[in-house]
């Protein structure tokens, strides 16, 4: 058997080495011919992934054709920005979506895998769970859960699970996507309070309300409550909330001390600030309320003081905890 992975990022990089390094082919799709060849060529991936080294089984390449060709399925690692150049590349018979963003589409909030079926047509599952590259690429512990149709699951779990990423399988695909998108909404507000230096209380008032309103809205959506509270919910929003390697974090205490909105993503993608803005949009047609998100979409594209944004938050109407 062989697997495609399609974005030759650092999350792409880290999944492929977990299966080469099972001795499964694996092909890493990269945008860029120069990006593919320097990867074959340093067996390392520099730009995005760098002191990991490249097992044998992995094959980056910059042919779409070449990586999906007899693939039993492909990994869609791509950001959620770039999910529409899906429709150019020959067709996978089903696709596993590692990435995680929100979306808001002719008038609805969709997930990854929804967008990658209504691009592909063919089925789909998710990848999720408190998973950073740099970490799962040096094999250091962790879990993760794949969501959707079961066989599906199963396969994908089968085909992950190994001694150092434990793999979960859950039938709450609409719950597991929504978990990984309004994390990094989350672990942005995280960075602000570090950015501001506001004390380790401030940080998990902030995320326990935080995860209220995760499950308060994600519920709402169509998620089943316990899926926040597993890995895909709590699991990484704890891990992306507090690492020094989250992209989401890192950008949110940049922002709070000064630096400009078109930097922030000089250091990989900020999956947070597209989220947000789907939210936002989606906030105003289904009158939803999602005071952390939009405090943080304030600060980020209205230049809303952050402390400012805080006292607001403080100052909502006093109410029971629930
Ligand atoms: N880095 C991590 O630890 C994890 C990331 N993810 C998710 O995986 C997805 C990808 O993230 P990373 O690999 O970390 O991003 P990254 O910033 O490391 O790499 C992005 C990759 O996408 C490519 N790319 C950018 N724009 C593109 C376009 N328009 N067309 C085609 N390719 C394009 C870049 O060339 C690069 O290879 C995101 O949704 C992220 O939330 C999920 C779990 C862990
Ligand atoms: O999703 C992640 C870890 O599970 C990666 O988080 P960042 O995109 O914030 O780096």
């Amino acid at each position: 058997m062989k697997v495609a992975i399609l974005g030759a990022g650092a999350w792409g990089t880290a999944l492929g080495v977990l299966l080469a390094s099972k001795g499964i082919p694996t092909a890493l799709l990269a945008r860029r011919r120069e990006h593919a060849e320097a990867l074959r060529a340093q067996r390392e991936n520099k730009d995005y992934l760098p002191g990991v080294a490249l097992p044998a089984y992995l094959y980056p390449t910059h042919d779409p054709e070449e990586a999906l060709s007899g693939a039993e399925f492909a990994v869609v690692a791509l950001p959620s920005k770039a999910l529409d150049t899906l429709k150019d590349l020959p067709r996978a018979p089903w696709y596993l979506s590692a990435t995680k963003g929100l979306f808001f589409r002719e008038g609805a909030l969709l997930t990854p895998s929804q967008w990658v079926a209504a691009l592909t047509g063919r089925p789909v599952a998710a990848l999720s769970g408190p998973n950073h590259a740099e970490e799962v690429a040096r094999f250091l512990p962790t879990a993760s859960v794949v969501a959707g149709p079961e066989a599906l699951a199963r396969r994908a779990q089968e085909v992950f699970h190994s001694p150092t990423f434990r793999v979960y399988t859950s039938a709450d695909l609409r719950g597991v996507e929504l978990c990984g998108g309004l994390k990094n909404v989350l672990a942005l507000a995280a960075g602000m309070v570090d950015g501001l230096r506001l004390g380790d209380n401030a940080k998990a008032a902030l995320l326990t309300r935080g995860l209220r309103e995760m499950v308060r809205f994600g519920t709402a959506q169509g998620g089943e409550e316990a899926t926040f509270y597993g890995l895909a919910g709590l699991g990484d929003l704890l891990a992306t909330a507090y690492s020094l390697h989250s992209r989401n974090r890192g950008a949110g205490e940049r922002l709070v001390r000064g630096e400009a909105l078109e930097r922030l993503e000089d250091r990989g993608v900020v999956e947070g600030l597209y989220a947000v803005k789907a939210l936002m949009a989606w906030r105003q047609r289904a009158g939803v309320e999602l005071p952390i998100a939009e405090a943080v979409y304030r600060v980020a594209y209205e230049g809303l003081d952050p402390l400012k944004a805080l006292s607001e938050l403080m100052s909502r109407e006093p109410k029971a905890e629930g």
